[in-house]
C-alpha cells in the first residue's frame, strides 16, 4: 500500500480548497481596481512561463480586477541587434539607440514581444489589444540624455523620456473588458519614434491611473543588499543611499527609479518580483507570502498586501 499516495489524495483538495479560501480577501480588496504590471523581457524566456502568465493575467480579468500590462523585450531586441552584427550597447540601464536599433526596437517591440503577448491572453480567453506610446499619441515622448559618474549629459541616441501620458484610450479600454498591451514606445513633436524603457513608461502609467498596484516581473528573486540578501521593504531613504554606494546598478537603477515614482505619485505599492517563478503574480496578488521586494507608497493610512 502506498500510504504516501493516499494521503496526497486526501489532503491535497483540501489544500486547493484553502487556497482559494485564503484568495476571496484579495479578491474582494482588489475587485474594480486596476492593476498595472511591467512583464520584464527577462521573464518571458521560457514558453511555460509565458503561457502561466497569460492564464494569471486572464484569471485576474475574470474576477474582476483589471489588470495593464506594459512589456519589456531587451533580450528580444539584442537577440535581433546579434543577428545583423550589432551588439547592445547601454547606459546607465539604457539602450543606446541609433537610427537603425530603433528601427529594430520597434519591429521586436510593437510587433514580435506585443503580438505574442496578446496573442497568448486571447487563446487563454481575455480580450487583448495591443498598443504603442505612437496610437494616438498616448506616450509622448522627449530626447533623454543620461549622468554617469564620469560624465554629464550622455547622448544616447532615440531614447526618450515621457513628457506627457493620455490615458484616455487606456481607461476606455479598461471599462470596455479589454486587457491593454502597451509596448514602451513614444512619439516625439514631429511623430519620430522614441525608445523608452519599459520600467518608465510601467511607473508613470501605474501613477496615472491610480493603479492599486504595480507588479514588475524581472529576473530576480527581488532588490538585494551587498552581500546578496534579499531587501523585502524599501523605503524612499534605503533606495536613496543604495544609488549613491552603488548597490543598484544596470537595469535595476531604471525599475528603481520608476517605482519610487509610482510610490510618491499615488500607487498603493509598488512589488519587484521574480518572473521566473511559476504563477508569481497570483502568489504576490492572492496570498499572504511575500514576494519579492515592496516599496510601500506616501499613503500610511492604506495597508498595502
Ligand atoms: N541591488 C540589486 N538587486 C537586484 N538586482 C540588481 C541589483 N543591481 C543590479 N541588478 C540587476 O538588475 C537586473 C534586473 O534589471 P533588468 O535586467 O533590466 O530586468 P528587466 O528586463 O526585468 O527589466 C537584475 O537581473 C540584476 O542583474
Ligand atoms: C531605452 C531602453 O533601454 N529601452 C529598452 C526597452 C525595452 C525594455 O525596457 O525591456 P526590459 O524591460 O526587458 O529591460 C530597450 O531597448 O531594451
Amino acid at each position: 500500500m502506498d500510504l504516501g499516495l493516499d494521503m496526497s489524495r486526501e489532503i491535497l483538495p483540501h489544500i486547493k480548497a484553502g487556497i482559494l479560501s485564503e484568495a476571496l480577501p484579495y479578491i474582494r480588496r482588489f475587485a474594480g481596481r486596476t492593476l498595472v504590471i511591467k512583464y520584464g523581457g527577462n521573464a518571458m524566456t521560457e514558453p511555460e512561463l509565458k503561457q502561466g502568465f497569460a492564464k494569471d493575467i486572464v484569471l485576474l480579468k475574470l474576477v474582476g480586477i483589471n489588470p495593464v500590462i506594459v512589456h519589456g523585450g531587451g533580450p528580444q531586441i539584442n537577440e535581433m541587434l546579434e543577428k545583423i552584427g550589432k551588439i547592445g550597447e547601454f547606459v546607465q540601464g539604457m539602450r543606446v539607440t541609433d537610427g537603425e536599433t530603433m528601427n529594430i526596437v520597434e519591429m521586436v517591440l510593437g510587433g514580435q514581444v506585443n503580438k505574442e503577448i496578446v496573442s497568448l491572453l486571447n487563446v487563454h480567453g481575455g480580450k487583448a489589444v495591443g498598443i504603442t506610446g505612437r496610437d494616438n499619441h498616448f506616450i509622448r515622448a522627449k530626447k533623454l540624455t543620461v549622468d554617469t559618474p564620469e560624465q554629464k549629459s550622455v547622448d544616447i541616441g532615440q531614447v526618450g523620456e515621457i513628457a506627457s501620458m493620455d490615458c484616455t484610450l487606456i481607461k476606455q479600454m479598461v471599462s470596455a473588458g479589454y486587457i491593454p498591451v502597451v509596448a514602451p514606445i513614444g512619439v516625439g513633436e514631429q511623430g519620430e519614434a522614441f525608445n523608452i524603457n519599459a520600467d518608465l513608461v510601467a511607473g508613470r502609467l501605474a501613477a496615472e491611473l491610480g493603479a492599486e498596484k504595480l507588479v514588475m516581473m524581472t529576473n530576480i528573486t527581488g532588490v538585494m543588499d551587498k552581500s546578496g540578501n534579499l531587501l523585502t521593504n524599501l523605503t524612499p531613504q534605503d533606495i536613496d543611499s543604495m544609488v549613491q554606494d552603488g548597490t543598484l546598478s544596470g537595469g535595476m537603477l531604471p525599475k528603481i527609479s520608476s517605482a519610487l515614482e509610482a510610490a510618491q505619485n499615488g500607487v498603493k505599492a509598488v512589488h519587484i518580483i521574480d518572473g521566473r517563478v511559476p504563477n508569481v503574480l497570483l502568489l504576490e496578488i492572492f496570498t499572504d507570502e511575500g514576494i519579492g521586494t515592496m516599496i510601500l507608497g506616501d499613503n500610511p493610512t492604506v495597508q498595502a498586501a
